[in-house]
């Protein structure tokens, strides 16, 4: 018991996880801190160091790292100098961590091994995870687990990351063998780094030890590949999935939205009839209701792209589009590895712009920066399928649904103008030379149900955190901004042309007129700044002030009624570039070091959204919308 007591009060050791890309280094830090760090079936999910905790059963609590996957110590992208950064202690307030837990795809030791080799020099106390056990075991892949240790001079474990025990043997080891690793005083480094070929060759000696009959990859899955990876089929077979994602956003959420919708518009006839006339009856059926429940309506459709997007991330056919556009990619002039961080970008620019620390070149990198952008991120959602809601009939068109197709060009449009942008980009400023396509392909995988789950969950999550915090937040304000100053003695129109919030809009108005935007549009459009989707609420709450009672529900026969097509079609133009987003701008003035590019990509973004939003606005007047 005394012991235990001693543990407990101990300091922590520090423990980072290493390995290559995709061996399963984040799923094996979830499940034993429990975090829910990103995991998915591709290279390169990580890009920054996390920390967690873990307990041991002593008591001892134990801070773990995980970080971005490296394929040796000699760092040739971004993310690859962070994990050398954190191993050399660079990162400042940070010690060089007290031991390495070496992570290895158990069923890819010929190209593992050899960062643990380079590992294993700076002679610090570590331990071998071989993970992916399951796999290698189904393989009917035998690995001489003791023989390897005795190899490599270290406890050797096998792991299971996606099992909830599969991370028994690995703590059981931190608390023995690691343990007294650390306990002891740390060896010094070897003098000298051994050249890959020297490392490659003791790689092969150690696997004819080891795992002398490591088979090679199965059959099946070179024949899938014979499609999904064929320069026609596989790109028939990318639109075709692409599509299919579209057209559920719109068909599979009618029903969940219909109820969501029923039950934000109970609560507002409930709170309308329960609440004394005044001020903060207004402020909660028109500020909140109104604006925060015009955004959750589209939590289901959020939701439905989200799972494609994770099913595709986690069946590993991501990799393998992005080879199937690296030609294209390379025709304007980028890298096939701006394929994964512009996808990423669907979701949100943000995570999109940190996952371009995986591309080699610098100019590479600030061009898919610069674009990533455009496009379409969750946040347009709500303002696309608002739009299309009100002014896009529901009709079939063949087995297709007018609406999903509708999307599905926006989407499009966000793409080509991104590869456009990055055309001239490349053309005139950041000239750089074609870099053939190097990427991993990872196995296919059929996507774990559970993982599933819990992205949906933790993306729901996300989203209602947003609706909860900076989404009511910027409703409050805008009410208040709408509500003040009253209107003076016998006026006439709706309080809220009196009040700051209209003579703002008004004042706008005269910028976004040639637009086709109306001022309550104008309004809008400054909220939608702070978060994209505050601008469908900050119309919900805007129209709910100057109309009357309009309530979340309402918000769509209230603009189809109201807006002229050219309008509605012009702002859709407006939200493909949509400038707005501080947050984005604030990530790549951090990943740049500098204020440069963030202005340079908040100007030419905003010129184009003008540009586009006047033509299309005057075009569709000009063919009678
Ligand atoms: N069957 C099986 N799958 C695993 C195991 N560990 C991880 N995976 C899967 O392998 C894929 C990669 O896992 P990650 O944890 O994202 O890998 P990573 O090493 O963090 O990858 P990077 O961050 O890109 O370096 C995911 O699809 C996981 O679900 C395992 O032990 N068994
Ligand atoms: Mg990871």
């Amino acid at each position: 018991m005394a012991a235990s007591v001693n543990n407990t009060a101990a300091a922590p050791w520090s423990v980072a996880l290493v390995g290559n890309p995709n061996c399963g280094k984040t799923a094996l830090f979830n499940l034993l801190t429990g975090a829910r760090q990103k995991v998915a079936n591709y290279a390169g999910v990580t890009v920054e160091r996390k920390v967690g905790t873990t307990r041991l059963a002593s008591g001892r609590s134990v801070s773990v790292i995980d970080l971005p996957g490296a394929y040796s110590l000699s760092p040739v992208t971004p993310d690859e100098q962070v994990t050398l950064d954190v191993l050399e202690g660079r990162r400042e307030g940070e010690a060089v961590p007290d031991a390495i837990v070496a992570v290895v795809d158990a069923t890819n030791l010929r190209m593992n091994l050899r960062l643990v080799l380079e590992l294993r020099e700076l002679g610090r106390p570590m331990l071998v995870a071989l993970n992916m056990a399951d796999v290698a075991r189904a393989e009917g892949l035998s690995i001489d687990v003791d023989a390897l240790a005795a190899e490599l001079g270290c406890p050797v474990v096998e792991t299971v990351a996606v099992r909830h025990d599969g991370h028994v043997a690995l703590l059981a080891s931190l608390e023995g063998q690691l343990g007294r690793a650390i306990a002891a005083a740390p060896t010094s480094p070897r003098p000298g780094r051994r050249s890959a070929a020297e490392l490659q060759q003791d790689v092969r000696r150690i696997l004819g030890r080891v795992a002398p009959d490591a088979p090679v990859r199965a059959r099946f899955q070179h024949r899938i590949d014979g499609v999904v990876m064929h320069p026609v089929w596989g790109l028939v077979l990318l639109a075709a999935v692409l599509f299919l994602m579209f057209q559920a956003v719109f068909s599979w959420a009618n029903l969940p939205m219909d109820a969501i919708k029923a039950v934000m518009a109970g609560a507002g006839a409930w709170t309308g009839e329960h609440m004394a006339e005044g001020p903060l009856k207004s402020l909660v059926v028109d500020g909140v209701i109104a604006g925060v429940g015009s955004v959750i309506v589209f939590l289901p459709q959020i939701l439905i792209l989200f799972f494609f997007i994770l099913l595709l991330e986690d069946s590993g056919y991501l990799p393998r589009a992005a080879f199937l556009l690296d030609g294209l990619m390379g025709k304007v002039g980028l890298s096939g590895r701006a394929f994964i961080p512009l996808l990423s970008s669907f979701a949100c620019a943000i995570p999109g712009i940190m996952a371009t620390r995986t591309i080699t070149s610098w100019r590479d990198r600030l061009a898919t920066i610069m674009v990533a952008p455009l496009m379409t991120c969750s946040a347009r959602l709500p303002v696309y399928a608002l739009l299309i809601g009100a002014f896009v009939p529901d009709r079939a068109v063949g087995p297709f649904n007018l609406r999903g197709i509708t999307l599905f060009v926006l989407y499009v449009a966000g793409v080509v103008s991104a590869m456009a942008i990055a055309w001239v980009l490349k053309r005139v400023w950041m000239k750089s030379r074609y870099q053939p396509l190097m990427l991993e392909l990872p196995p296919y995988r059929v996507p774990n149900l559970r993982n599933l789950g819990l992205g949906l969950w933790e993306r729901a999550m996300i989203f209602m955190r947003r609706v909860g915090g900076i989404i009511f937040a910027l409703m409050v304000l805008l009410w208040f901004l709408s509500s003040f100053p009253a209107p003076p003695e016998g006026a006439t129109g709706p309080a809220i042309q009196y009040s700051v919030a209209g003579m703002m809009g008004r004042a706008l108005e005269h910028v976004f007129a040639p637009l086709g935007f109306n001022w309550q549009i104008s309004i809008a459009l400054v909220p939608g700044l702070a978060a994209r989707e505050v601008a469908v609420g900050a119309l919900g709450t805007v129209y709910a002030m100057s109309g009357g009672d309009e309530v979340a529900d309402a918000l769509t026969p209230v603009i189809a009624a109201g807006w002229p097509l050219a309008t509605a079609f012009a702002l859709l133009a407006w939200y493909v570039f949509a400038p707005q987003c501080i947050s984005t701008l604030a990530v790549v003035r951090r990943e740049t070091n500098s204020w440069r590019y963030p202005l340079l990509m908040a100007g030419y973004l905003f010129a184009l959204a003008y540009v586009a939003a006047f033509a299309t606005y005057r075009i569709t007047l000009w063919l009678g919308g």
